[in-house]
């Protein structure tokens, strides 16, 4: 009788044991760090405890796997019920809340209620307004979504083409979809979750267009959730990830809404159609300010769970020969493994660091634009613009290289790295595409480089442009440079002063030449993203050695944090190393050295590796994989896995009885 079973050892995998008895560091020193203080780790770990104590949450994760995509949804309707009432139950604060959304990683199919339409009412609305429409949105009377993007248009809201014209016989706005290409398609919750919708439409007073503007609008009925009269809405079917949101399609058809449903906090229509505007042009965009912020700090979760389960799994799998002397080594062992996976780690604390240190000016600066302050805007829309992209690219695509480096058993569900990446990757796409929000980055750069041509003292991110590169010498004169971290911000400057540099003159020369300018830009526009992204690259190393070097605690774990700081920007010398080379940013000693040193560092990364991950100290129902869990039981779980496989339920299969019995017996029959 075979002894194989399902159970899950009650013991830590010793090859997991092993490696968090030799950490360098306090573990929960520095997840203590991560989160906060220790107040907010103990706080996070009681709202785990009463969340995952409620055995629906382990059930969820059955239904994501197996699950059809309807099954999915509501019992993704039911967690996000599930968390609503257990935030009302409890009086969580708003940062209770976020700690509870954070905690279950996931998306939830209400989610667009809490991350867009309540923060676009609390940034849109009257005070007035609010006292209405955010009271019942905070207390679930309604429920809505931020309905922005159409068919035809997700990028240039200036061609968005749902409107909203004006009645003044009746005070009221008459809104509408005028063509296919005008409905509204992907607002998550549309589809079947939302009984409103904040709709972003072209305003129309007397024929005259006063570009886009929010609208809230009913969508069905408060008794029965039946579609309103001249809405039409529905789901747009199934996605690569992300499958419990009911990402949706809108259609109105001359839908009257009072006139006190335009958010007029920085536009107004009187009653007798005047229109007037509070601040800049853009203050309508700032939902999406807000959250092109918060994908930063999701690009961090994203990568720190890739690089946990990446991590704990290397260090309990063994495969192959080293010493052949030796039992097969973890695969942890393996330099190339350290390779793929050690700058997912690396990536996490580069950007917890940034994404703490954009949250921190974001909230400065949003406290001023409250006092009607908008001097902050233009720096932070393209800070947050060229951070949103930088992080959600790098962590994406290294997460898909530590999905690759899990081997076969990277590519099962139950690994939880297919579904991460699946779920991270519209975070290239939503709150403007990468590409789109680089440039926006570019043309900020490009006008401040030209302030500092014309002898502007800049401020700000960008204040290294007026930087005589005449002085620029690179700081790494020896091997041993190549540890400071100082040292390797500067050359990360360099770099993209250079690159701005270049492509700035490039672009003048062309308009220079009589190209028109936008032919000029567009025949530039590679170069320009290049800028964004070294400029990006730039920030992130900075904020990294930054935050490291303001950092209070114990000398083990600022020594291992500089170790990982110099691996990630050792690493991305390395890899972009014809860029710096390019950019005379280093020489060809200094990228050898460089090289040297970024390989050298992963054999002083590897002892705390487990450490390092286990200090993000993600539940294991958050992570949501049998390679990552904490006990190190991979195979266990696994196997167990395959309990509540649907395909297992039953010895023989119905399709046998169906097809295979019926086509087995003609073959049999067969005289062939
Ligand atoms: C571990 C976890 C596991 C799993 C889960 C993981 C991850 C989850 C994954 C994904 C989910 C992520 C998030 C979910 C949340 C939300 C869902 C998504 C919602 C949406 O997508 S909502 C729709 C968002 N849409 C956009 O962002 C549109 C993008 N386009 C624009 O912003 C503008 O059109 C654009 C491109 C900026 C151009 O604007 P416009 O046409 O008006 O340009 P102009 O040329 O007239 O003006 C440019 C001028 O304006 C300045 N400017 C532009 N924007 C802003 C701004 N926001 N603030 C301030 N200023 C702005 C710009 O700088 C120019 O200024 P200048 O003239 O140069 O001075
Ligand atoms: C999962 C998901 C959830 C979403 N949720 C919502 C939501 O809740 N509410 C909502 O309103 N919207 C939502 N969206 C829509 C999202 O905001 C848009 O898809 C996004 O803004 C990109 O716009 P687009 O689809 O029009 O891309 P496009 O602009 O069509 O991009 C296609 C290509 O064209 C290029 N391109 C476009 N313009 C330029 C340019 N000016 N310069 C250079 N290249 C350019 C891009 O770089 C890209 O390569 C969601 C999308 C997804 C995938």
């Amino acid at each position: 009788m075979s002894e194989i079973t399902s159970s899950i050892p009650l013991q830590i995998n010793p090859d997991l044991q092993e490696e968090r008895d030799k950490a360098s560091f306090n573990v929960t020193e520095l997840t203590h760090i991560i989160y906060g203080g220790i107040e907010k780790t103990k706080k996070r770990k009681r709202l785990e405890k009463l969340l995952f104590s409620d055995p629906f949450f382990q059930e969820y994760q059955n239904v994501r796997a197996f699950g059809s995509r309807s099954e999915y949804y509501a019992a993704s309707v039911k967690k996000s019920t599930k968390i609503f009432k257990l935030r009302r139950q409890h009086k969580w604060t708003d940062e209770e809340y976020e700690t509870v959304l954070d905690i279950c990683h996931d998306d939830l199919a209400l989610t667009l209620h809490h991350t867009m339409f309540i923060p676009a009412l609390e940034r849109l609305a009257t005070e007035d307004q609010k006292s209405k429409w955010l009271t019942l949105a905070k207390q679930y009377k309604i429920i809505g979504t931020y309905a922005q993007t159409e068919l035809g248009h997700g990028t240039y809201l200036q061609g968005l083409e749902t409107t909203a014209t004006y009645d003044p016989q009746t005070r009221e706005f008459v809104m509408n979809t005028p063509t296919l290409s005008a409905m509204k398609w992907w607002p998550g919750s549309l589809g079947k979750s939302s009984n409103h919708a904040l709709v972003l439409a072209t305003l129309i007073i007397s024929g005259k267009k006063y570009g886009m503007h929010p609208f809230l609008v009913q969508l069905r009925s408060m008794d029965d959730h039946k579609v309103l009269p001249g809405v039409r809405v529905g789901d747009i079917g199934a996605k690569m990830g992300g499958n419990s949101v009911d990402n949706g399609y809108l259609i109105l058809d001359n839908v009257r809404i009072p006139r006190n449903n335009m958010l007029m906090k920085n536009a107004q229509v009187s009653p007798d159609g005047k229109f007037v505007t509070r601040g800049p042009s853009k203050a309508n965009y700032a939902t999406m300010m807000l959250i092109r912020v918060q994908i930063c700090t999701m690009a961090y979760q994203v990568v720190s769970s890739g690089a946990t389960i990446g991590i704990r799994y290397s260090a309990v799998r063994r495969q192959s020969k080293l010493d052949p002397q030796d039992r097969e080594p973890k695969i942890l062992e393996y330099q190339t493994q350290q390779y793929k996976i050690f700058p997912g780690l690396a990536m996490s604390y580069a950007f917890l660091f940034a994404s703490r240190s954009l949250t921190r000016k974001y909230e400065e600066a949003f406290a001023e634009i409250q006092r009607g302050d908008f001097k902050s805007l233009p720096e932070l829309h393209c800070l947050s613009s060229g951070l949103k992209s930088f992080c959600s690219e790098h962590s994406v695509r290294q997460v898909e290289i530590i999905r690759q480096s899990c081997g076969g058993h990277g590519y099962l569900n139950a690994a939880g790295l297919g579904m991460l990446v699946n779920a991270a990757a519209p975070m290239i796409t939503v709150e403007g595409e990468n590409t789109v929000m680089y440039l926006q980055l570019a043309r900020y750069i490009l006008k401040r480089f030209a302030g500092a041509m014309s002898g502007q003292q800049l401020d700000g991110s960008t204040s290294y442009l007026s930087m005589d590169p005449a002085t620029y010498v690179c700081p790494v004169m020896s091997e041993t440079d190549c540890r400071n971290l100082t040292a390797l911000c500067d050359i990360y400057r360099y770099r993209s002063y250079m690159t701005v540099c270049r492509v700035a003159r490039q672009v003048q020369h062309d308009m220079e030449s009589d190209m028109p300018q936008h032919v000029a830009i567009n025949k530039n526009l590679v170069d320009l993203v290049r800028a964004a992204k070294a400029h990006s690259y730039y920030i992130v190393v900075k904020d990294f050695v930054e935050g490291v070097d303001a950092l209070v605690a114990s000398a083990p774990v600022i020594k291992v944090l500089r170790t990982l700081c110099c691996f990630y920007a050792a690493h991305g010398i390395a890899e972009y190393s014809g860029d710096f080379l390019e950019s005379e940013a280093v020489g060809l000693h200094q990228l050898k050295w460089i090289k040297n040193l970024q390989v050298s560092l992963l054999g002083e990364i590897r002892p705390d590796a487990v450490a390092l991950v286990d200090a993000f100290d993600y539940h294991d129902i958050t992570l949501s994989s049998a390679l990552g869990c904490y006990d190190g039981n991979a195979y266990e779980r696994l196997f167990k896995s395959t309990e509540n496989d649907p395909m297992n339920k039953e010895e023989v299969h119905p399709s046998y009885y169906q097809y295979l019995k019926p086509f087995m017996e003609e073959m049999n029959k067969s005289k062939l």
